[in-house]
């Protein structure tokens, strides 16, 4: 299928009424201040979390896994290991993973891990500006965690990682876009709310991770950016402020329905 903005849109709706029928199991490995968040974000989507991160257990897991995340927030020595173990594993057994290389630019050993788990072509690489244009090798990562960088320098990095064999790249910010080198999409839903929750972009490594169980890596990245981006702003309608959108927004990934789904959903 030609990817038409409503080919695309689509696409979404059955990838995610797949992700509710199926209920992907999705590894993750990722930072201790998002756990949590991440596996009720998981739930609330309709998949099946499950934080394996140990040597031993993180690579035997990541070829029974539906999808992975590999989260370099705190990347302790331990994980670091059973990440390079999943990361194998998962290219071993065709599980899809999904690589986000949070912080990455100014601190140098997972700059390093992110450069050495991208040489193991990722299926998605997830990140903001920032960390898109550090993994390309041009930027330092601007002020750790938080995009400083232009979206255009970033969209420019993404399409050089994806052509270089780094998987389907995905930009997060006010616009999203997904590329896989020579398809570029740019995704208009969203809240500025999802920057006030910490998290709000590690989550969505980790539904990425669950769509790309179902789908094609590059329509896996849109219903799944579309998806959260739509609850983001149902969730953004009733919050009070931060705390109580992240509540509201677990509630709205949750409920949500096809037809709201597809009214709402802006792919260009
Ligand atoms: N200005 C904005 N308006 C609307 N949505 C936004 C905006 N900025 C970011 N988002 C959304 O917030 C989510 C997270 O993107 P962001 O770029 O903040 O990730 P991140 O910096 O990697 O997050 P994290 O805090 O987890 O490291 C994405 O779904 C994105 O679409
Ligand atoms: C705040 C923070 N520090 C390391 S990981 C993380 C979560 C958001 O990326």
């Amino acid at each position: 299928m030609t990817r038409t903005p409503e080919n695309l849109t689509t696409s979404t709706v059955e990838a995610w009424g797949a992700v509710r029928a199926h209920r992907p199991l999705v590894q993750c490995l990722t930072n201790t201040v998002v756990t949590n968040f991440t596996a009720n974000v998981l739930l609330a989507l309709g998949a099946t979390p499950a934080m394996v991160d140990l040597p031993g257990e993180a690579g035997w897991f990541a070829q029974v896994a539906s999808g992975v995340l590999i989260n370099l927030g705190t990347p302790t020595q331990e994980q670091r290991s059973a990440m390079r173990e999943a990361a194998a594993a998962a290219a071993d057994a065709g599980t899809p993973w999904v690589l986000d290389p949070v912080a990455i630019g100014a601190l140098p050993v997972r700059t390093a891990l992110a450069k050495e788990l991208t040489a193991l072509h990722p299926t998605i690489v997830r990140g903001n500006a920032s960390e898109i244009i550090a993994l390309d090798g041009a930027g330092v990562g601007g002020r750790g965690v938080d995009a400083t960088d232009s979206v255009e320098e970033a969209v420019a990095a993404a399409v050089r990682i994806a052509r270089r064999g780094g998987g389907v790249v995905a930009v997060s910010g006010p616009t999203d876009v997904v590329t896989d080198g020579v398809e570029t999409v740019r995704l208009g839903n969203g809240d500025t709310l999802l920057t006030r929750v910490t998290g709000g972009g590690c989550a969505l490594g980790a539904v990425m991770a669950a769509f790309a169980g179902e789908e094609d890596p590059f329509t896996a990245s849109v219903a799944a950016i579309t998806v959260y981006n739509v609850a983001a702003e149902i969730a953004a309608q009733s919050a009070a402020g931060p705390g109580s959108f992240a509540v509201a927004f677990i509630d709205a990934l949750a409920g949500l329905d096809a037809a709201t789904l597809r009214r709402r959903a802006v792919i260009s």
